[in-house]
């Protein structure tokens, strides 16, 4: 009998394969993340490659793991190769697997929360380091550090803004960072030179409560509402760009709903005869590094939530739009940054194709490592993939993982290999 596919891996512990179910398998998703499982389960795979290894506190119960493979020059600025730790939540019973099962199914599709955002990368970078360590042809030029964060997923305050702003940090003495892209839908990979900033907006609506039956001017739900299609007005007009072909949805300034919160709860479900003196909406809002802040906070307290229609808003902003000089926070794909072409050759080697380099619509640790002034990209090499961050029966596919390490093996190499100057 031969066996079917899936028997074979499951028999194959000692596999990259494996070893990517194995970091799956650990439950990491907020909002109580096992860290200390996934920093053990890494450290023991850095030590069998022979990589230094490092756990560093900069809050209690938010490690962070750093990975070195010491370079022939270690005066020279060095790579780092960066992934979190963490997941977003999943809603088991909408999986057709469980999340954290790393289901292999007989199409070699890996079923998990994690498996493209960005467990994927994590391992990958592992595994080609490990192959270049065996190649007895190979040596770095540069020191490569692999970092491994918390709390991405929950805007990284604790996690990569600390650590980026650290000495530990500093002494790495970094001159480029790799850090997770997206899937591509096409066989050309995407590579990603911005993101946008996330601004958490929660407005608040108050007016006088009243009889269920009662028409009046100024009810708190009235006053959220009239927020509301202002709202969903301006989110349909920065669609509208993107429907006509004028924008990526990268480049536009997003609006969604995220949550709605009212009415008075009673045993049954909530009060129906009484409108309620409190309303409150919470809204996910992405800014593109080109955007004018003070513009978006003008039409905040002017129009979404203004305090003369009874309204107060509080604004969570979840890091930098632009750098210290007041710039854009955009990383130069062009031969301003000497490192852009190193990179290009490297995928280009190892025969990959780039699609133009985009600005990412949701947001990753890499901003605090652009502010730094480090020239960063995003890059998660997963070609002919359906784009599933965040959303049910997140999987992978086994041909193209496998295909991701050697990607990174090649781009590692040309990376930590370049010889040139390399400040911008
Ligand atoms: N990566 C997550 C997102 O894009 C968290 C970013 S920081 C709020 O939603
Ligand atoms: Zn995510
Ligand atoms: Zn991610």
């Amino acid at each position: 009998i031969t066996p079917t596919k899936s028997q074979q891996q499951q028999q194959d512990q000692d596999s990259p394969i494996s070893r990517f179910q194995q970091y799956l398998q650990i439950q990491t998703a907020h909002p109580n993340p096992d860290y200390t499982s996934a920093i053990s389960f890494l450290t023991t795979q850095a030590l069998s490659i022979g990589l230094e290894t490092l756990t560093l506190e900069f809050t209690p119960s938010k490690p962070v793991l750093l990975l070195t493979w010491r370079g022939r020059d270690p005066s020279l600025p060095s790579l780092l190769l960066n992934s979190h730790l963490d997941s977003v939540p999943a809603e088991p019973s909408k999986w057709s697997h469980p999340p954290f099962s790393a289901h292999f199914d007989s199409d070699g599709r890996i079923f998990a929360r994690g498996a493209q955002d960005d467990k994927c990368i994590g391992i990958q970078y592992l595994e080609a380091l490990r192959n270049l360590r065996s190649s007895s042809s190979f040596s770095p030029l540069r020191t490569i550090h692999v970092s491994f964060l918390p709390d991405e997923e929950i805007g990284g305050a604790d996690g990569a803004a600390k650590f980026a702003e650290s000495e530990e940090f500093e002494k790495l003495n970094v001159g480029f960072v790799l850090d997770e892209g997206q899937a591509s839908m096409n066989d050309e990979f995407r590579v990603f030179y911005a993101d946008r900033t996330p601004w958490w907006l929660v407005v608040r609506a108050f007016g006088m409560p009243g009889h269920g039956s009662r028409m009046y001017d100024n009810s708190a739900m009235e006053n959220l509402m009239k927020s509301m299609e202002m709202m969903a007005r301006y989110r349909e007009s920065q669609f509208d760009f993107v429907k006509a072909g004028v924008a990526a949805n990268s480049e536009v300034i997003s609006v969604n709903p995220v949550y709605l919160k009212s009415g008075i709860p009673s045993p049954t479900g909530f009060v129906m005869n009484v409108q309620p003196s409190e309303a409150e909406a919470g809204f996910d809002v992405r800014l593109p590094p080109t955007a004018d802040p003070d513009l978006v906070k003008k039409r905040i307290s002017e129009e979404w939530a203004p305090g003369t229609r009874n309204m107060t808003f509080q604004l969570i902003q979840r890091g930098p739009i632009r750098d210290n000089m007041g710039r854009p926070l955009m990383t130069p794909t062009n031969s301003s940054n000497p490192w852009w072409s190193v990179f290009e050759q490297g995928v280009i080697a190892s025969g990959g194709k780039l699609a133009k380099p985009e600005i990412l619509a949701s947001t990753t640790d890499a901003r605090f490592m652009r502010q730094r002034g480090i020239p960063t990209l995003g890059f998660s090499p997963m070609a002919n993939t359906p784009i599933l961050l965040h959303e049910h029966n997140e999987f992978l596919k086994d041909t193209v993982f496998l295909r991701g390490i050697k990607v990174y093996e090649s781009v590692i190499s040309a990376l930590s290999s370049f010889a040139g100057d390399s400040s911008l």
